[in-house]
């Protein structure tokens, strides 16, 4: 059954893509792999070329065996058949480029007429600036000087987060863009939204009539969002101490996510109608009235020295490139609400946060219990309903029921019942990145953030930003491979509410009805 035909059908035209930053950590770690896997499942069209743009000499060898390398390593499908291999790799070049020399997007230009007429390619041009973002404007104006969107076909810029630290770098960032290209050209990647549960949000909430009718303040109490790493801020330290969990994170895949949420139906499926959809849910999102209210509802925190197991983790502030004394968040967690009519007085409670104990993505929907319950409520302390949408990196979702115990006569009991999409699937799904770089070679934009959505989230994390500025008082540590801050559980018991387990944390006596096995 297709739900959407404007994402499932389309195969991509002919196109150059464009790699800027071809020798970098996300090119190596990311790009290659999801272009090979694209290419493998017969998803990128046969007339297409790579080129590899960055300051470094390479020869095109040298760049395949970079190539080949990185899909050994980081690729869901290994190479193994030569054939078909170099068939692939041919399509690959490399160009030593400095993005401040306009002389060279010339000479770019001119390579790529050769590669149009090598690989019968009708001008098409897909940009993705996997580079620092304050590269993102000189780059745009030389592709343009240097005669590069005078091809004949369509033209597309595909650009990696951070969109901005705030919403006036990034208002400027865009204006700088804009003056190049057009908003149905830009291509903003937040790479949540091209997880699988993440899209799969939808479907649950309206094709189930199971889900669709309750999603609303009546029977929902509150919806907890966790997205927790183990890692800590590894080789990032340079960008992590000036951006924080909060821009890192919480601007965007956590936003991203509330939003998918809480959005409102879209009248059709696609792209504009569910990207108009999100927009109202930030439009919506309740800005914190003072500082003192953002000290009563977001929390903080960095992570000091802890251990996994046995293995001692460094502190935060110990890290390579982060400032002896930073008081950059490693941990926020904040209590939201979206102001509007089918959300008033639910809180969403968002939490991220680095060397957690484990790595996980989970969307909690904690429903009301049944009300003024005369038959159980008296006699046992029910649970209430759960469901849960596993994001990553196991993919599925759960519910929470309770059902009698079998054999008693008063023993209720609980029961998570689940479809544990990984175990049907593997861990083969495609990754994020696939996803993204196909939608966009198809222009299709849906799972793209559009400029106002951008600015909204921004709007909203600015305040927090602000108040956080003014005094650091607030700021808590823990140790690495923990929680967080205690404060954080406050912040729900205050509501009478907790944090759910997520995985790795499973509680005791809950009786799971699952695929996995
Ligand atoms: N790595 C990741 O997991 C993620 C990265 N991102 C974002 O992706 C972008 C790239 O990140 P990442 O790959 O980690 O960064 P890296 O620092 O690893 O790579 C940067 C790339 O930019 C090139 N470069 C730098 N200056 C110039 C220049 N003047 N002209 C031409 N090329 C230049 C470098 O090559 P050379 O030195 O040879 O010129 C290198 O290829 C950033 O915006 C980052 O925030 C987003 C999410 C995750
Ligand atoms: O964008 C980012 O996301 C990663 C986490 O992504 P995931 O897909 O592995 O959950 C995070 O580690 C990184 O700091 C951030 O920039």
């Amino acid at each position: 059954m297709t739900y959407n035909t404007t994402i499932e059908s389309a195969a991509p035209e002919g196109a150059i893509y464009y790699l800027f930053g071809a020798t970098g950590d996300l090119a190596r770690r990311k790009l290659f792999p999801a272009l090979f896997s694209l290419y493998k499942e017969g998803k990128l069209s046969e007339n297409f070329a790579v080129v590899g743009l960055a300051r470094r000499p390479r020869t095109n060898e040298q760049f395949r065996s970079d190539l080949y390398d990185s899909i050994n390593e980081f690729c869901r499908y290994k190479v193994e058949d030569l054939t078909m291999w170099n068939a692939f790799a041919e399509h690959f070049v490399y160009m030593s480029l400095d993005i401040n020399d306009v002389e060279g997007f010339k000479q770019l230009n001119k390579l790529s007429d050769e590669l149009d007429e090598q690989f019968n390619i009708p001008g098409n041009r897909l940009f993705y600036l996997a580079l620092a973002p304050s590269l993102f404007g000189p780059v745009s104006f030389n592709m343009r000087d240097g005669g590069m969107l005078e091809s004949k076909g369509w033209h597309r810029l595909v650009i990696e987060k951070p969109f901005g630290y705030d919403l006036e770098s990034a208002q400027q960032l865009n204006e700088q863009l804009c003056q190049v290209f057009k908003e149905e050209e830009i291509f903003r990647i937040d790479h949540y939204l091209g997880k699988e549960m993440v899209q799969n949000i939808q479907v649950l909430r309206f094709s189930n009539s199971f889900f669709e009718p309750l999603w609303n303040n009546k029977h929902i109490a509150n919806v907890q969002i966790t997205l927790s790493e183990t890692v800590g801020v590894e080789e990032r330290g340079g960008y992590y101490d000036k951006s924080g969990a909060l821009r890192d994170m919480g601007q965007n895949h956590m936003l991203q996510m509330l939003a998918m949420i809480a959005m409102e139906p879209p009248s059709r499926l696609i792209g504009e109608d569910i990207r108009d959809e999100k927009v109202k849910v930030m439009r919506s999102l309740r800005s914190y009235s003072s500082s003192d209210d953002v000290r009563a509802n977001v929390i903080r925190g960095q992570y000091s020295a802890g251990k996994f197991g046995d293995k001692a983790l460094p502190g935060y502030r110990e890290e390579e490139s982060v400032d002896a004394e930073s008081t950059t968040e490693t941990y926020f967690a904040a209590k939201v609400f979206v102001d509007n009519f089918r959300w008033a007085g639910v809180p969403f409670y968002i939490r991220t946060g680095k060397r957690l104990p484990v790595k996980t993505t989970e969307v909690v929907i904690e429903f009301k219990s049944v009300a003024d319950n005369i038959l159980f409520g008296s006699r046992h302390d029910l649970a209430p309903n759960l469901l849960v949408i596993r994001v990553n990196p196991m993919e599925g979702i759960y519910i929470k029921l309770n059902a009698k115990k079998p054999g008693s006569d008063t023993d209720i009991q609980t029961v998570n019942m689940e479809f544990c999409q990984s175990c049907q699937v593997g861990i083969n799904t495609p990754e994020a990145y696939e996803r993204l770089i196909h939608d966009a070679a198809r222009g299709d934009s849906t799972y793209f953030t559009r400029w106002d959505e951008v600015a909204h989230a921004w709007s909203f994390v600015d305040r927090i930003a602000q108040a956080w500025r003014e005094s650091t008082s607030d700021l808590q540590f823990y140790p690495a491979g923990t929680w967080g801050p205690k404060s954080a559980e406050e912040l729900l018991a205050a509501d009478g509410f907790h944090w759910w387990p997520v995985n790795g944390q499973e509680e005791d006596n809950v009786i799971w009805v699952t695929n996995s096995r």
